[in-house]
């Protein structure tokens, strides 16, 4: 560590052990190049005169063969997103600067981890994170960090254009399916949001920004500004997702994979480190109500195509799989639990 007490964690001349995996977990091939097969995909081009419009379909398509995809003019207003990011740039800023910041904060609904966050066998991830519920929304907002003062005002804003926007992605996977208009209207919800800062590294090729995963949501949007590091597996290999300025990347949860009986694919991503690039991204997880039952749609099963899954409730899926980490009761509890 430099003298400075001023200094950050990550302002370092080499990686600490508590940061380094074992050779089995470390990425590898850092410097393959972006997939570009992964599909961005235009949200205002115009409807086809009939069958499906074009934006239905490449969802589609994307979904079944990445469960990932970026979409572009998506009607999300860029200031909107630029304010949202520069709130959590300045949140993230300000932990380094307050000495009371624990390794672990769990004030009012909010989760926020330092860098000393022990996630695998003793070793922490390269990055900081925040956490909190979202949904209903009115109930949620105070109870998010008050500083930056602008916090909850700006954070609320973005949430609203999210939920619109999520709505009208899973919209057109219903379309795509087959499945009847509004099949997800009442049960689905921008229930929490994540935001991940994870700074440059000394070393990448030792260390992870977050463990491979797949997401428990029907849906996830991402924004990650125009920043590299999120890569997704694909043919049993790990590709990178280009950054795109004002793009979101969209990938299907484990919930859609079971309502859709495996038509679309919930894949494993993670997000590796870069010796010169500050990542900061914003992840909300479209999820279902925590009564909602999920289960394959009845009429994507039939004698030919089985049901792959069997019913359950999503808080019981979500407390089993401990599907938010270390946190999962807490912030499942998170409004009933105000202290
Ligand atoms: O921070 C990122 O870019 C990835 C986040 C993610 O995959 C998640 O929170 O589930
Ligand atoms: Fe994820």
């Amino acid at each position: 560590m430099k003298e400075d007490k001023d200094s950050r964690w990550f302002e370092l001349e080499c990686v600490p052990k508590n940061y380094i995996f074992s050779k089995e977990e470390r990425p590898q091939n850092l410097d393959s190049p972006v997939c570009d097969l992964i599909p961005v995909i235009d949200l205002a081009k115009p409807k086809a005169a009939n069958g499906h419009s074009q934006p239905v379909e490449e969802i589609f398509k994307a979904s079944q063969e990445f469960g990932f995809f970026q979409v572009i003019n998506h009607g999300i207003p860029e200031k909107t997103v630029n304010d949202a990011m520069s709130v959590f740039k300045e949140f993230f800023d300000m932990q380094s600067k307050d000495v009371a910041t624990g390794i672990v904060q769990h004030k009012k609904a909010y989760i926020y981890t330092s860098s000393t966050d022990y996630v695998k066998d003793g070793v922490h991830l390269w990055r900081e994170n925040i956490k909190h519920p979202c949904h209903p929304l009115e109930e949620c907002i105070h109870l998010w960090p008050d500083k930056p003062t602008r916090y909850q005002e700006v954070i609320a804003a973005y949430l609203v254009e999210i939920q619109k926007l999520s709505s009208r992605i899973l919209e057109m996977i219903c379309e795509g399916l087959g499945l009847k208009q509004g099949y997800f209207k009442d049960t689905s919800e921008v229930q929490l949001l994540s935001s991940n800062f994870y700074p440059p590294c000394p070393d990448p090729s030792l260390t992870l920004g977050i463990l491979p995963h797949h997401d428990p949501s029907f849906i996830t949007l991402l924004y990650q500004g125009g920043s590299t590091g999120l890569q997704v597996m694909k043919d049993g290999q790990w590709v990178n997702v280009g950054g795109i300025p004002n793009a979101f990347v969209v990938n299907i949860g484990n919930q859609l994979e079971i309502i859709s009986n495996r038509k679309l694919k919930s894949v494993k991503h993670r997000v590796v480190t870069s010796t010169h690039e500050t990542r900061l991204s914003i992840a909300t997880f479209v999820n279902p109500s925590p009564d909602c039952i999920i289960e394959p749609a009845k009429i994507l099963v039939s004698e030919l195509e089985p049901s792959l899954y069997t019913a359950s409730r999503y808080k019981e899926y979500v407390h089993s799989n401990k599907a938010f980490g270390d946190y999962t009761s807490a912030i499942q509890n998170a409004l009933h639990s105000e202290s």
